[in-house]
Formats: C-alpha cells, structure tokens, sequence
C-alpha cells in the first residue's frame, strides 16, 4: 500500500503503546510494541506514542530500535513523560532529560491541571506547578522537540477550578506547546461536558486543542468526537480501546466516523479498508481475543439474525447497516437460527453460493427444518458447515455421505493412580470398504476422532490437513422438559479456513460424533471430493 503523510492540520494520535499497555492483561514485549508500531504505521495515524523512555528498560530500548528499524511512513514517534519534579531544574530532572534523548521528534508531557491534585499528590503550590509545565516545554522545546502537553485531570479540575485549569492550559500554550490535550482522566465526563468545557477553552486560550478520553462512563468515542465538534483538531486513541481500567477512546470507531460520518480524511481510504484486519491482528500481538462486538470490526458488527430485518436487507442493506461494511474491510453475514424466515435464508443461501431466489417452496423447507432444529437444541449461527449441510440435503434431495456408519465404541477406564485411558473404536463403510479402526486419545471425543481419522486418512488422504481447533460442550437443561440435552460445537479448520458444526443428543459423546460426523464431510466437500450420495 503506498502511504501518504497525514496532514497535520488534524492529527490522529495513537497510545496503545503507552495508555494502551497500562490495561490489565497487556504485556508488551519489544518486539510485540515494534510489530504494533507497524500496524499504527501502516493504517496511517499520524503520531505513535511509544512509551515511557527512562521509566523502564522496555520502554528505553522500544525508542532505541524503533529508530533504527522502523522506517515510518505517515507516522511521527512519541515519547511520553512528566513535568520536572517540584523544586528542581528541568535539565537537572533526568526523567526530563531521558525524553529529550529518546530521540524521537515529538514529546508529550503529562501535567497537573487540577488544583487538588497539585496539592495532595504532587504536594507542591500552585506557581510551582505552572513554573513546572513552563520549564519542562521550554527545555524540550531548547533540545529541538516539538511538545504536546497532556493536561491531566483537566475537565474535573475545570469544574472545580476553572481558573486554574485555564492557567495551566496558557502556561503550556504559552511556552510553547503545539497542542494542549485536555484529558478526561477519570473517564467521567458526558459528551455536553465536554462540548461546553472545550468551547470555553478554545475561546479563552486560542491554543491548538487536544482531547484524551477515558472510556469508565462508556463514552470515551462520543466525547472524543464532541470535543472535535467543539474545535479539537488532535485525538488520542488506542487500538481496540486498550487502556487502564476500562480503557480509552477506540481508535477504530473514532477513524472511521471521522472519515465517514464528519468527512474529515484521517487516513488513506485503502488503510480505512483494513481496518478489521488492523484491529483483529493487533489484538493478536496483544493477545487478547477480538470483540465479536466491537462496532465497525467486530465479527458481529454486520451478522444480522432476526427475520424481518433480512428481508428489508434482501431490497437494499442500507435498511438496517449504518455503513457499507467494505469501506472498513468487515463484511455482512447472515445467522441461521430460529428468528429466520425465508429473506434470511435465502440470503444466507446466496453467500453460500446457493440461488434459491426461484424455489420458495425449497426455502419453506429449509426454514421449517432449521426452526425444528432449533428446537431440539441444535444452533446454527456458529455452524454455518452444519447449516449447509442441511440446505445441500435439500437442495440435491440428499445429505452428503462420504462414509457410512455401522458403530462407535468409547471405553473410558478409570485407573488407580488417578489417570484414564480413552479408546475408541469405529466400524463403518467408505468407498464399498468395511473400515474397523481404533484410537486413543487424551479424552473419549479425541480417541474417537483419532478413530475416525486413522480408518479414513487410508481412502480420503485429504483428512490429515484437517485439525479440530475448538470443542465446546453446553448442556441444554430443563428446556425440554426434566431432559438435558448435550450440544457440540465443533471449529475445523484445513489451514485456509475455518467451519462450524454443531451436534446433539442426549449423550455428549453421540452429540460429539454428530458434530465430528458434519465437520469431516464438509472438510472432503471443500476438498472436492465426490460424495457417495
Ligand atoms: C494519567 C496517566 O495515565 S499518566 C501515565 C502514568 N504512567 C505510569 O505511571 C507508568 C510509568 N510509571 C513509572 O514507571 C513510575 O511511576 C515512574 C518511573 C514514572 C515514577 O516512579 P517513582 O519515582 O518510583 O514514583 P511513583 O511511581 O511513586 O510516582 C509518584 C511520584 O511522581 C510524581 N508525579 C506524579 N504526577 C506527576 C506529574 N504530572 N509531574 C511530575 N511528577 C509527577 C509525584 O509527585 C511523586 O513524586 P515523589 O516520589 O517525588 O513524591
Ligand atoms: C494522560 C492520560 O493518560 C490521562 O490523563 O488519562
């Protein structure tokens, strides 16, 4: 992807490496942070705050090898840190004099805005802190870095003390600072806070206008984008929304409504087409599992379930998407379920590659069949292989079959040192062949997928690519009565893609051998084999 360079009329600035790493549950490597650096790159912010140089190793060495390895296209490095200390030359505080030697062009700094704070956790008056914020621009801006000042606590300290706030704002602008970033620390403000809050500041001072929004009242986009309305020209955001507590304001949700809703280009519109990619194989370095929901790039984002809104998304999708999925790089899915009527199924047909536009009687079929299903406890939305199973059955006249059961065995023996022994054994027909074959495995569903796989890789050789990458089991109690129910559902994969089956009965491993059953003719289905029909 050729890169352009943001303009910096507008600057999207992103701290997953510094707010973003602060959240429970992330730890970054440097390699990961250099792998994430290139993510930011690539999607085309225009500042990557990268850490705390001189607070840890980590952080020293990320500036260190970034420089050296990392040629940035659209992006600026960030280094971020504090005023000097209370009392103290700001070239004389070598936490000061770590970020001027990071190396990085740009330099945040953190500082007091709220009156309290100043009091009760710098313990300094507060002329000091204002003469703190001064020094500290003045000497970065002295060893030739451009400096933003993230003025923390900055809305709570406006409503306790505007004055003050102002004061410290004026003092960062004044020396200096190219941006003044007015931070909701506390992630409590509402979006009309903030309206008001960065209007009055944008008059009072004239100074450029940041916004740092944490996410703790759940409004971190909406405020980032009200401070915006209000006059803000620079953002801080973090991938995914990492950040500490609940996290920040979401790059991903922010980027794009920006660029879609606000028609403000923030970056090149082929990076806004990977976005999900971007936000999916961050997640990945950071390894946390993506949010299915998350707006924009979540895997559900644009799964539509409920009949009534397939059939209006069959005349045009507009009727119930906010946006055309593509232009973030997500896509629209259909979920099979009981809530389908016949739009849903033909549509869920159609990104099958099945046309059932012509045959209303076959859709009626296959909505009853699924709402029956359903019924006994089946779920299809996360078995799409499942669900086409069914469709071919009745779109062929026919369910698939590739092999032929005559029975399985399972024998778990409980032994006295506390361990088990799981065998299994399958006899069915394959080809005209009577096939016996056994397995063992660390539990009874793995002996009998050993099993299965050891007596049908000999006449389908495509099986040995094929690997179980999820299992899960749900007993579906008291809904059918004083009966449980044991539902599988089974995630295959052959290396390039990935399907779900599902499985049930009134036995966990019969309910696994369904599921398993699916799982293997889908996987010869997509390797082209020919079914024994
Ligand atoms: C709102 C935010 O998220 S800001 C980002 C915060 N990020 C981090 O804290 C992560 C990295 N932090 C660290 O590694 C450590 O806290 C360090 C290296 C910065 C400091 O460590 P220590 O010197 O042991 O101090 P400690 O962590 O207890 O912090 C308190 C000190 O910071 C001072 N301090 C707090 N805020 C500021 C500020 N905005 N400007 C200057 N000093 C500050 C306090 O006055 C106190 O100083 P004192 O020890 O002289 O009394
Ligand atoms: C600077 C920052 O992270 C905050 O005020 O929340």
């Amino acid at each position: 992807m050729t890169q352009e360079v943001p303009s910096d009329d507008f600057h999207v600035f992103d701290t997953t490496l510094r707010d973003g790493a602060q959240r429970e549950g992330i730890n970054l490597s440097v390699a990961d942070k250099l792998t994430i650096a290139r993510h930011l790159d690539e999607f085309g912010v225009g500042y990557i705050e990268g850490g705390w140089p001189g607070a840890n190793p980590r952080d020293t060495e990320f500036f260190q090898r970034a420089q050296a390895e990392i040629d940035f296209r659209a992006a600026r490095l960030v280094a971020f840190g504090a005023t000097r200390k209370a009392g103290v030359r700001a070239g004389d505080d070598q936490q000061v004099v770590a970020l001027a030697e990071a190396g990085a062009p740009v330099v945040t700094i953190v500082a007091k805005s709220h009156d309290r704070h100043v009091d009760l956790a710098l313990r300094t008056t507060q002329e000091e802190n204002l003469r703190m914020v001064r020094d500290t621009v003045e000497y970065l801006r002295g060893r030739g870095c451009r400096v933003f000042v993230d003025c923390e606590h900055f809305f709570d300290g406006y409503r306790a003390n505007p004055a003050y706030a102002l004061d410290v704002a004026r003092a960062a602008h004044e020396s200096g600072a190219e941006v003044v970033v007015l931070c909701d620390t506390n992630g409590g403000m509402l979006p009309s806070h903030v309206d008001g809050i960065v209007r009055s500041v944008l008059a009072e001072t004239g100074a450029r206008l940041g916004i740092h929004a944490q996410d703790d009242s759940g409004c971190a986009v909406a405020n980032t984008l009200a401070a915006v309305d209000a006059g803000a020209t620079h953002v801080q955001c973090t991938a995914n929304g990492y950040g500490e507590r609940v996290g920040n304001a979401n790059l991903f949700p922010v980027v794009a409504a920006l660029q879609l809703k606000h028609g403000r280009r923030v970056v090149p519109d082929a990076a806004l087409a990977e976005m999900t990619r971007t936000s999916h194989a961050i997640a990945e370095v950071v390894n946390l599992t993506p949010s299915t929901h998350q707006p924009y790039v979540g895997t559900s984002a644009f799964a539509h379930k409920a009949g009534l809104h397939a059939s209006a998304i069959k005349v045009d999708p507009d009727l119930y998407q906010h946006i055309d999925p593509e232009l973030v790089g997500n896509s629209m899915r259909m979920l099979v379920s009981d809530m389908a009527g016949r739009a849903l199924v033909e549509l869920k047909g159609k990104e099958l590659g099945y046309d059932l536009t012509s045959d209303r009687d076959l859709v009626g079929r296959v909505v009853d069949r699924v709402k029956e299903q359903e019924l006994r406890g089946f779920s299809y939305e996360a078995a799409d292989a499942s669900f086409e199973l069914l469709l071919r059955d009745e779109v062929r006249r026919g369910a698939p079959r590739f092999f032929r059961l005559e029975s399985w065995r399972v024998i778990v023996e409980d032994r006295p040192d506390g361990t088990h022994a799981n065998e299994a054994i399958v006899r069915l027909w394959a080809k005209g062949e009577r096939v016996v074959a056994t397995g063992e495995g660390n539990g009874p569903v793995n002996a009998l997928d050993r099993a299965l796989r050891h007596g049908l890789e000999r006449i389908y050789p495509e099986l040995a690519r094929l690997e179980l990458v999820d299992y899960k089991v749900r007993i579906l109690e008291g809904r059918h009565g004083t009966e449980s129910t044991t539902r599988v559902l089974i995630s295959t994969s052959d290396g390039t893609s990935e399907w779900g089956t599902v499985g049930v009965a009134d036995n966990v491993i019969a309910a696994s051998w369904q599921a398993l059953d699916d799982a293997y003719t889908y996987g010869l289905l997509r390797a082209g084999e020919l079914p024994q029909e």
